[in-house]
């Protein structure tokens, strides 16, 4: 890419398959088009791959995976580093593309790329520390190696809402470990990862390690290659519905899998948060990616003595937020992805209206192109609302009334969901107390965003299996073999 105008960063995406390192047409030169959500134009077509397709590109992984588990780790690594100056040297035509195809503001999309750059530094640090054991075994006779060894070609697919930085997420940790992919990423958002496809390859992934297949049909093409069994590993990042089902294909083959599903994650704050900085991080952790996170803020519970001050100040807040398309300066709200997001968010937003819950600000869709949607504030939320239970994904902050520390932590906990929750108090005996019996993957206490590659991320109960990131995110991708040594 050389050109930061939009039609210059679209024209300079491939949009072709990625197999075996040949960018190729799918079979029967197939395409699909992809669309700008702030216009709902057609930016470009990108090559729609079927389920040969598929084969062929799981075909180019396993055909690889034993010279590139023999790799140096120390290349690996530095393959990554190369990737991680490349991303960041480009962040700013990466970003624009990001924006044009997913809609989040610039400053957003360059937010991301930084994150997404970060998995690879990261990575690459970790490539050279996978460390194994030995042992005495305990009738003293015997010794144990134990090693830890790339878990194989491994099936990789990514969400729409961070289209890069869930991709560096995976790929980082499988290029670490030695494993060949088949990565597909959502429809909605192929061309950030075509981009950093091609910037893997510019910066020495040999060929065949990572393949890309952009799709219409993802289940048509990547339940054959979970059926397949040479594949040995699935990571998925998206809903915790189609996670279900990704899990009932793996279990076929036993594959092992990372899944980070769903969230509903509760936003605590106590009377005696500093109710300013309990604003700020509910403004974060419910507007990062215009509400279109698994780590959103779905449900506020404010205790009484503050419910008030807390309420007003973010909606003063939220309806100040300048609203538009993502490359506009200034501009924080961009659109929501699709129109069916548009429709669930309205949905939910008249379901709790009509039990019950006040508008504060927003509450409807914004005239014109573009799939956008007021940022919005209900109060008395009643716990029957179906928002309560259900990923919002859009930019709703709906609000209700604590009084104790147990009511609270019961209505926190009462979900199948279990990725994050958010905890604002300034006594620290409570901090510890409620972080403890929140039961989620993490907890952001008295901060809105807990998200770092540094930091392994994942969740518990329906939200997921496995952490991503830190020093824990490379284990996806390894087996651990011990050998039996007789002396
Ligand atoms: O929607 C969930 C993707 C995870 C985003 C993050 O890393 O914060």
């Amino acid at each position: 890419m050389s050109t930061v105008t939009e039609s210059g960063v679209v024209d300079a995406v491939n949009k072709e398959l990625l197999i075996g390192g040949k960018w190729t047409q799918a079979k029967e030169g197939k395409t699909f088009p992809v669309h700008d959500p702030s216009t709902g134009k057609v930016l470009c077509e990108v090559a729609n791959a079927s389920k040969e397709d598929g084969l062929a590109a799981l075909d180019a992984a396993v055909a690889v995976q034993n010279e590139w588990a023999a790799t140096a780790p120390r290349e690996r690594g530095e393959i990554l580093r190369r990737a991680y100056e490349k991303l960041m040297q480009r962040q700013e035509e990466l970003a624009l593309l990001m924006t044009l195809e997913m809609g989040k503001p610039l400053a957003e999309a360059r937010g991301e790329i930084a994150y997404a750059a970060e998995f690879f530094r990261w990575f690459a640090e970790e490539a050279v520390r996978i460390e194994g054991g030995y042992a005495v075994a305990p009738n003293g006779s015997g010794r144990f190696l134990i090693a830890k060894q790339p878990v194989g070609p491994s099936l990789l697919i990514t969400p729409w809402n961070f289209p890069m930085a869930m991709g560096t997420r995976k790929i980082g940790p499988a290029v670490a470990a030695g494993c060949t992919m088949v990565i597909k990423p959502a429809a909605q958002t192929p061309l950030s990862m075509l981009a950093l496809a091609q910037i893997l390859a510019d910066s020495g992934l040999p060929d065949g390690v990572l393949n890309v297949v952009t799709t219409k049909s993802a289940g048509g093409v990547m339940e054959p290659l979970i059926r397949d069994g040479r594949a040995r590993k699935l990571s998925f990042t998206g809903s915790t519905a189609v996670g279900r089902k990704l899990l009932e294909q793996c279990a076929d083959k036993v594959l092992r899998t990372s899944m980070e599903l769903g969230g509903n994650a509760p936003f605590l704050v106590f009377d005696d948060a500093d109710v300013d900085a309990a604003v700020e991080g509910a403004m974060q952790a419910k507007m990062r990616n215009i509400g279109e996170a698994c780590t959103a803020a779905n449900r506020f519970y404010v205790q009484r003595g503050i419910a008030e001050e807390f309420s007003r100040k973010l909606t003063e807040r939220m309806s100040a937020l300048p609203i538009g398309r993502g490359t506009e300066d200034g501009v924080v709200v961009g659109p929501l992805i699709d129109e069916a997001a548009i429709q669930k968010v309205s949905e939910l937003v008249a379901d709790a209206a009509q039990r019950g819950a006040k508008v504060l600000t927003g509450g409807a869709t914004v005239d014109g192109p573009g799939n956008f949607y007021q940022p919005t504030v209900l109060t008395d939320v009643p716990g029957a609302a179906r928002m309560a239970s259900e990923e919002i994904f859009g930019p709703v902050a709906p609000i209700a009334i604590f009084d104790t520390e147990d009511e609270v932590v019961d209505k926190a906990n009462d979900t199948e969901f279990g990725l994050v929750s958010y905890v604002f108090t300034s006594e620290i005996k409570r901090a510890i107390r409620v972080s403890e019996r929140l039961d989620t993957g993490m907890v952001g206490l008295n901060q809105g965003i807990v998200s770092n590659p540094a930091a392994p991320f994942g969740g518990v109960k329906q939200s997921g299996l496995g952490r991503e990131g830190g020093t824990v995110g490379i284990d996806e991708f390894l087996e651990t073999k011990y050998i039996a040594v007789s002396l």
